[in-house]
């Protein structure tokens, strides 16, 4: 907990460090003005009883004067808290998704209690270090007032002063507690959140619209995610009433000790023991030493709970690369040999059953390897393993006889160019949706004249070029309806075949690495645009090894091997016309799929 105080105090102090100590300046300064304003106001009326109204000016500008600076250094300080908070969102931010950058894996972010963990750090990096720093000027201001007034109090009455701070205490003990209590119902409110984002997410998502009202679905929807929104409710209801209980005891504790305090002062007043102005400090010190109290307390409730919620983002920035990395990697050479994997098991966790196993298969450099097999099979599975988005639970993969394990898996990825099942539709201009299959990822993307051929270039290869060229605004046009001016409404929304020949030119963008992955590059093409692209495949498969899963058997023939993946399990492996003679689950699918073709 003080190791999350620190952090947060750091990441200010790295984020603005002239405004925090501005920040503290201006809390400490508007502490002590209330103890000030107090005994300027015991002269004012000291000396107007006593009749001395020529000394009576100056405690009086000076009471005016403490009035005026309290408001300047309020709104000052809101303002200095105001600009910290920007500039420590940035810095969180930054950190945060570098942070996540360095997860190069796929399994991290898979795990519930990682998501909402990672929620969580969102939702509260920003805000997280200003409560914080907020909570310790704020307490630290109110301890000064507390303190000038603690002072006052026992001049005054010794007696007095140490019962206000006795009934404090519990206070102090329960707002810790009501915090605490807050943090955790928050945190286990967290998959009640995600489930209630995820179903209003897709009442008004655009990509789930068209099910969505076809099967009338958003009643359904809205109903579960108001059943989540209702559970979230009852919880916070629970809390705010337990909030509302315990306060309320509290408050009463303090008026009772206030009103014993008065009827004291007054009685003691009447006997002469103080004099007016001494009963409007002790009224002004009984009620601002309460007040302080009760403000360290409802700070110091609300920086614990913030340093809480602050943990998940200090956990989520701290935490290591997810996929183990050799302290000395080996360098990854240009593929010469092949990719071997060697029996190779794999499940996504230890609750799921094995996807892959005891795989054992060799990729040769310069040879295109098929794979086939029914649904659930283990082909996209084999293909994650090779770009190393997960390692195999036991066995190896290997490049050019190397373990992936032993390379830097951003240099590993550097080699590979892929077309993904579930690829990506970027929401940008064309030319950027082709561009981003090379970056650099350290500068922004440079489209200059050279990048600018090589996009037009891969687009033809992929049979997307003329329809790019005829869009309103050619290759500039935004594939996305989302994010235009007012004035500007020329994005588009692409078909799904026109998509997939974008990620195709994508993936052709990066033709020079060395394995060329392609799960199910042509399965939302037509039949002509499908014949093409595995023409230009099979034309470009020299130089590198690639990889092709295809349902459609016609278009995996003539790759240079077929492997057939059932049930996690390498059934065969062999040519084409190898796997037709022997008759197992290749040739009856291959037969099934060409009867579908055969006249009638
Ligand atoms: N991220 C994941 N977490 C848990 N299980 C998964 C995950 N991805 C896939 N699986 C499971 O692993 C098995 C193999 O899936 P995979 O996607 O590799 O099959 P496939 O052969 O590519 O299927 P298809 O032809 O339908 O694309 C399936 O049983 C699937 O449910």
């Amino acid at each position: 907990m003080i190791r999350d105080a620190a952090a947060a105090v750091g990441v200010a102090w790295r984020a603005a460090p002239v405004l925090l100590l501005g920040h503290l300046a201006a809390g400490a300064l508007a502490g002590t003005a209330p103890v000030a304003a107090a005994w300027f106001t015991k002269l004012v009326l000291d000396r107007l009883v006593a009749g001395q109204t020529d000394d009576l000016v100056w405690p009086a500008l000076a009471l005016a004067a403490t009035g005026a600076l309290t408001v300047v250094i309020v709104q000052g300080s809101q303002y200095l808290s105001g600009e910290l908070e920007r500039r420590v969102a940035v810095l969180t931010r930054d950190r945060l998704y570098t942070a996540t950058g360095r997860m190069t894996g796929l399994a991290m972010l898979e795990q519930p209690a990682f998501q909402d963990r990672l929620r969580m750090a969102q939702a509260h990096s920003d805000s997280g270090p200003r409560l914080i720093l907020e909570s310790a000027v704020g307490g630290v201001q109110s301890l000064i007032t507390l303190l000038g007034f603690l002072g006052s109090l026992a001049a005054l009455s010794l007696v007095l002063a140490a019962t206000v701070l006795v009934a404090a205490v519990p206070a102090l003990v329960a707002e810790i507690q009501l915090s605490r209590r807050r943090a955790t119902v928050l945190t286990a409110l967290s998959p009640t959140e995600r489930r209630q984002f995820f179903y209003a997410d897709l009442m008004t998502s655009l990509d789930a619209a068209k099910e969505i009202r076809l099967l009338g679905l958003n009643a359904l929807f809205r109903k579960r995610m108001l059943s989540e929104f209702a559970h979230a409710n009852a919880e916070r209801r629970r809390l705010d009433r337990r909030e509302f209980g315990v306060q309320g005891l509290l408050g009463v504790l303090g008026a009772l000790v206030a009103g014993a305090g008065l009827v004291w002062a007054i009685l003691a007043a009447g006997r002469g023991l103080l004099t007016v102005g001494d009963v409007a400090v002790f009224l002004a010190a009984v009620a601002g030493t309460q007040a302080s109290i009760t403000a360290i307390a409802s700070r110091l409730g609300t920086a614990h709970n913030a340093l809480l919620l602050f943990a998940h983002f200090q956990e989520v920035t701290k935490a290591g690369p997810d996929l183990p990395c050799p302290p000395d990697p080996a360098p990854v050479p240009e593929l010469s040999n092949g990719i071997e994997l060697r029996d190779v098991w794999f499940r996504y966790s230890e609750d799921h059953p094995w996807a892959l196993r005891g795989i054992n298969l060799t990729i040769p450099f310069g040879q295109s390897l098929a794979l086939v097999g029914p649904n659930g099979a283990g082909k996209s599975t084999l293909v994650k393993l090779l770009c190393r988005f997960y390692d195999p639970t036991r066995g190896s993969v290997s490049w050019d006889g190397v373990d992936l394990r032993d390379m830097p898996v951003e240099h590993l990825r550097a080699r590979i160019g892929a077309v993904f099942q579930d690829f990506m539709s970027y929401e940008l201009t064309a030319t950027e949706n082709i561009a981003l299959g090379d970056v650099d990822g350290a500068h922004e993307l440079q489209i200059g004249t050279a990048m600018k051929h090589r996009v037009h270039a891969a687009a033809q290869r992929a049979g997307v070029h003329d329809m790019l060229t005829g869009l309103p605004r050619g290759y500039d046009t935004m594939l996305s309806r989302l994010f235009q001016d007012e004035d500007d409404d020329t994005g588009v929304l692409l078909s799904g075949g026109q998509w997939q020949r974008v990620a195709l030119a994508r993936a052709f963008l990066r033709d020079q690495r060395d394995l060329l992955i392609l799960d199910e590059p042509a399965s939302g093409l037509d039949a002509d645009a499908e014949a093409q692209i595995h023409a230009r495949l099979a034309a470009h498969r020299a130089g590198r090894a690639s990889v092709l899963i295809s349902h459609r058997l016609g278009s995996v023939r003539d790759a240079d091997q077929i492997a057939v993946l059932v049930n996690g399990r390498l059934e065969d492996i062999g040519t084409h016309s190898d796997l037709l003679g022997r008759d197992a689950t290749y040739a009856r699918l291959f037969r099934l799929q060409a009867n579908g073709y055969a006249p009638a």
